[in-house]
């Protein structure tokens, strides 16, 4: 069967290091031998088809919103691929908004970002303006915006741009109800034009209600993905027997995991980090050489 989105073998790693941004480790990169890695994601693989709505469940700092970044091609994946056919479009609270500019100007701003014509947005402008709700602070910088705004704003542009395949990071837990049931409706309406759809979120209920799959993350990695109704019963099953331990059970169980996701090879990075590094020697090399050139300078005028 053909695949709409195919993540395989995806891996996220954060460098983690203290002191990560002094000079001398950014000029000497490779002398830093005490990198900390941090694995938000494991091996990730899944395909989802065109249609679907994956639901995204997991405690809290299992992965979901590293990963619909990864989905929403806000960042890159340090190991393994995502394949997209057609155009993603993230929706999180304030996922590519530009705080200092207006409403109106970030419309326009996000809509070209996502390929819109001058005169497609145009057309769209009023929509947008109307499904948002937010006609009188169109002229206001949108950091003055509470986060229910800035996310009625990004839902409103990620839907008028018609994307294939719709991100939706926590966007909803942020609005009222009323708005909350709005963009619910949009969303079942992109379903049925058989556009795809991944939605994180903390209400079972909300994925139950909305989704045909589900994904569960487990501290990076996958612990369960297909249809929705058994994977969330099983997560909600897991949820349930784990509030009921004792806290300190809890807190113990959460340190060992995250202690698991911790991660010192340095070869294994092949992302923004290893650019970083190799950065750091270029500029450690133009320094040295316009020191000399400097220091030759000087030499020559005595
Ligand atoms: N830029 C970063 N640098 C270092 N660690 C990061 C970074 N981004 C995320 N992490 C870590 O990766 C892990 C996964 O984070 P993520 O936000 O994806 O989890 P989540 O499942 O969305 O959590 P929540 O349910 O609380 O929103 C967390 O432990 C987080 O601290």
């Amino acid at each position: 069967m053909t695949y709409k989105v195919r993540v395989k073998n995806v891996s996220k790693v954060f460098n983690t290091t203290k002191n990560n941004k002094k000079l001398w480790n950014m000029i000497l990169p490779l002398k830093n031998k005490k990198t900390e890695y941090y694995q938000a994601l494991k091996d990730v693989s899944f395909d989802v088809q065109a249609g679907d709505s994956v639901g995204i469940v997991g405690l809290n700092g299992s992965g979901k919103s590293t990963l619909s970044n990864l989905l929403g091609g806000v960042s890159s994946p340090s190991a393994g691929t995502i394949e997209v056919n057609g155009n993603a479009s993230l929706i999180a609270i304030s996922a590519g908004l530009n705080m200092e500019l207006t409403g109106s100007e970030n419309i326009h701003m996000k809509c070209l970002m996502h390929g819109l014509s001058e005169k497609e947005i145009a057309e769209r402008y009023d929509a947008i303006v109307e499904f948002s709700e937010l006609e009188d602070f169109m002229n206001q910088p949108i950091k003055s915006y509470s986060s229910g705004m800035q996310s009625r704003l990004g839902f409103s542009i990620a839907v008028h741009t018609d994307p294939d395949v719709l991100v939706i990071d926590e966007a909803l837990s942020v609005g009222d109800d009323t708005f909350t049931n709005k963009c619910i409706k949009r969303i079942e309406a992109f379903r049925e034009a058989g556009k795809t759809i991944f939605f994180v979120s903390h209400s079972i209920e909300q994925i139950q209600k909305m989704c045909n799959k589900a994904l569960w993350l487990h501290y990076g990695e996958v612990r369960d993905f297909g249809n929705c109704i058994p994977v969330v019963g099983m997560y909600a099953r897991f949820v349930r027997g784990y509030n009921m331990k004792p806290k300190h059970i809890q807190k113990r169980y959460k340190k060992e995991m995250l202690s698991r996701q911790r991660v010192e090879a340095f070869d294994y990075i092949h992302d923004d980090q290893t650019f970083g590094a190799w950065n750091g020697v270029l500029l450690g090399g133009v320094s040295i050489v316009l020191g000399i050139a400097l220091y030759m300078q000087i030499i020559g005028h005595f």
